[in-house]
């Protein structure tokens, strides 16, 4: 048998296809080369690019550009565009929603042609995104502009099968990751290769550097080539010399494009405040959104145990328009449905945790309403930067404590143009929608609100103690029973953690808290379920019966949740809490096996003060608590009884129990609505008075 025997057709066409093939190879060496000679001749900085087309780019990005229906740089693009063109490293800041994405993808698509880049020469560019929404978002941007080139590009950002990811990524030119994901596949993806890395680009640098990613970046960039171009861009810029020498950048150009400007956000942005008590902010917040129905809102809490109360509530009290939340817990895929549901959405609502503050590029934003103060200014920044994207007007609001004025300077300082919505000599007139009598009943009605506001609370009241600025944030001053009363509670839970002055175990409180993390609905249910419906000391029957009930609701959201968590990869979307001021050494009780001395100690006063004499009592090598042992009893002692009888006297001793808990709830209830009624009334009172004192005519000295 010979060989097959090819006809002169298809000889032609594979001749013709060889031909076109060294043409289009001769044309894109010849716009190389014309490449390489206009930015070694430094041209793009004689006259500073005003289109993309100015640029000393290739034909195909530039279509790929114009494709998009970019056709004129933005300022941050201006500036970071030639220089990065030409290989320098670079340090860049510019506001929020001003472009920052193009000024690196355009560079590095650029570098890997005019270095002749194929399929073949593995990674030559990365880009690190601190979340996993973030990365997807810059490799949509990345795709849709770079589609005409013949380079590969790969998204890694866990969540997905590890396997079929370790089949594709040795394939890839160009990979946008998350640094938790990308160090797996380090480690474990034995034909991962990236010693020829040409290109690494931090996105969102300063949260990537400051909020607990350092390690892992650390690793990654030990194990990158020296030789690169390094990117960072974010819209606070970093100072941190550490931070930045640890990224080895080379002479970086440190651009900060609007820091010569007078604010330091979106001039189109308007940006006001609403400075409440904490017990009228969701009275407040309600009545906002009742406000907008028809536009499309962002509302910002620090927890996402706090997003979910919100958002559960409201949706029962029905405003009018769509509801949605995203926060680090939920299944990638769901937040994904709701980022892109969002996106389509004319008109919405989006309860949302800081997982959603930076980078996201969600269209059309009209509000965005920080629900409670942000953790520094840096975060303020982020949260407002969701609206008044690329010359686009937007609307801002902060709902502040009046202990929490102090960050009104902190923003102005740092150029922030943020004004009083209502006049700040005046009451704020009362709120239209109030909402506290229906949370009320809600909670009383559903078990499953009540454990969220429960949780809201304890999370809302921990996210302030940790916060490390007490010039801001004073958890001794909260009104933590108003507080639970406007979230419809009877009461508030015990909190361990609000540092009481004759507090002797602080450091332990403290413990507590470092263990835990805002967002984290896993680690911290187990001290909520300690801390609010099991108080140690309650001993009634009323108290015991409450305990029980409120253990169902736990523990069918317990687990719940382990359902929901055990599914994540990976926790770099958890917002990590950045710098807090609780110390290491602080800490470390939670996790110290106390000595046998303290344990002792513990053992005697449990043993004088609580333990009935006689008792046999077992006590915890870990934590030194003293536990009665119940012996179990034996089949000839144990006196079965009627079980008929024994479970009609079972029902009816609860039935009475129940009905007394309900005659104490409804109690509790009624004297919380009198309450209610009567601050409403001094209110309007006070409201009253001052609008008769503002018509009362004026004495002149005129
Ligand atoms: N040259 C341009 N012309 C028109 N639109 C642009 C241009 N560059 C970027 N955009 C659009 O502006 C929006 C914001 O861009 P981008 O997300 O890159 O901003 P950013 O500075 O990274 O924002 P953030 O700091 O919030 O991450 C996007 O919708 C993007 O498509």
């Amino acid at each position: 048998m010979g060989l097959p025997r090819v006809g002169p057709k298809v000889a032609n066409r594979k001749a013709h296809e060889r031909k076109s093939k060294t043409e289009r190879k001769n044309k894109d060496k010849d716009e190389i080369d014309a490449l390489e000679k206009r930015i070694s001749d430094g041209i793009q900085f004689i006259t500073p690019p005003v289109r993309f087309s100015e640029l000393a780019i290739s034909t195909k990005t530039l279509k790929g550009l114009e494709d998009a229906h970019f056709l004129e740089l933005t300022d941050i693009q201006k500036c970071a565009l030639p220089i990065a063109l030409s290989g320098l490293d670079i340090l860049g800041a510019a506001k929020t929603g001003s472009g920052k994405t193009l000024s690196f993808l355009v560079p590095i698509l650029e570098r890997l042609y005019r270095s002749k880049w194929t399929r073949f020469d593995g990674l030559g560019a990365l880009v690190l995104s601190p979340t996993r929404e973030l990365a997807l978002q810059t490799f949509e941007v990345l795709r849709n502009i770079g589609r005409n080139h013949g380079l590969s590009a790969g998204l890694v950002i866990g969540g997905k099968d590890l396997k079929s990811e370790q089949e594709a990524i040795s394939r890839m030119n160009i990979l946008v990751a998350t640094p938790g994901r990308l160090l797996q596949h380090m480690d474990q993806t034995t034909v991962f290769e990236w010693s020829q890395l040409k290109v690494l680009v931090l996105d969102e640098a300063d949260r990537i550097l400051d909020l607990g990613f350092a390690k892992t970046v650390d690793a990654i960039v030990k194990a990158l080539p020296k030789e690169r171009q390094t990117m960072l861009f974010s819209a606070t810029q970093t100072d941190s010399i550490s931070a930045l020498a640890r990224l080895s950048l080379r002479d970086p150009v440190v651009m900060s494009v609007h820091a010569q400007q007078e604010n330091a956000t979106p001039d189109q942005l308007e940006q006001t405040f609403i400075m409440c008590p904490l017990s009228e902010k969701m009275d407040r917040l309600f009545s906002f959104i009742k406000a907008h129905l028809k536009t499309k809102m962002i509302v910002f809490f620090s927890s996402c145990k706090q997003v979910r109360f919100a958002y559960e509530a409201f949706c029962r009290l029905q405003p009018g328009v769509p509801l949605m939340h995203i926060h680090g817990r939920q299944k990638q895929s769901k937040r994904m449905t709701i980022f892109y549901e969002f996106c389509r959405k004319p008109s919405a609502v989006l309860f949302a945790t800081d997982v959603a503050a930076r980078g996201l590029d969600f269209p059309a934003v009209d509000w965005v309403v920080q629900g409670d103060c942000p953790e520094d200014v840096d975060t303020y920044i982020h949260r407002v930067g969701r609206t008044a994207r690329i010359g686009k007007a937007g609307n801002a609001v902060l709902f502040i404590l009046p202990s929490e004025k102090h960050m009104l300077t902190l923003l102005r300082e740092k150029r922030v143009p943020i004004k009083a919505m209502y006049p700040e000599n005046r009451p704020l007139p009362p709120a239209k929608r109030p909402v506290r009598s229906q949370l009320e009943a809600l909670c009383s009605q559903d078990a499953e609100i009540k454990y969220l506001a429960q949780k809201a609370l304890v999370s809302y009241v921990r996210s302030i103690f940790l916060h490390s600025n007490k010039s801001v944030f004073k958890v001794e001053e909260l009104p933590i029973d108003e507080f639970a009363l406007s979230l419809g509670l009877s009461g508030a839970p015990r909190l361990r953690f609000v540092p009481r002055s004759n507090a002797k175990n602080d450091s332990r409180q403290l413990a507590d808290i470092a263990s835990d993390d805002s967002d984290s609905d896993e680690a911290s249910l187990e001290e909520t379920k300690s801390e609010t419906v099991l108080p140690k000391k309650s001993t009634s029957k009323i108290d015991k019966m409450f305990r029980r009930k409120n253990l169902d609701v736990y523990s069918e959201h317990y687990s719940k949740l382990r359902d929901q968590t055990s599914v994540q990869e990976d926790d770099f979307l958890t917002i990590k809490r950045k710098d807090h001021d609780i110390q290491a050494e602080e800490s470390a009780p939670a996790n110290v096996t106390l000595s046998r001395k303290d344990i002792l100690k513990t053992k005697k006063k449990y043993s004088i003060k609580t333990g009935p004499r006689g008792a046999h009592h077992v006590f915890d090598e870990d934590t030194g608590e003293a536990r009665r042992v119940v012996p179990f009893a034996s089949e000839s002692t144990f006196d079965h009884g009627n079980a008929t009888r024994l479970a009609e006297e079972f029902v009816a001793s609860e039935t009475t129990q129940m009905k007394a808990i309900d005659r104490d709830d409804a109690a509790r209830q009624r004297e919380a609505r009198r309450a209610l009624r009567i601050n409403r009334k001094r209110k309007e009172k006070e409201v009253k008075r001052n609008s008769h004192a503002d018509k009362a005519p004026r004495l002149s000295n005129e």
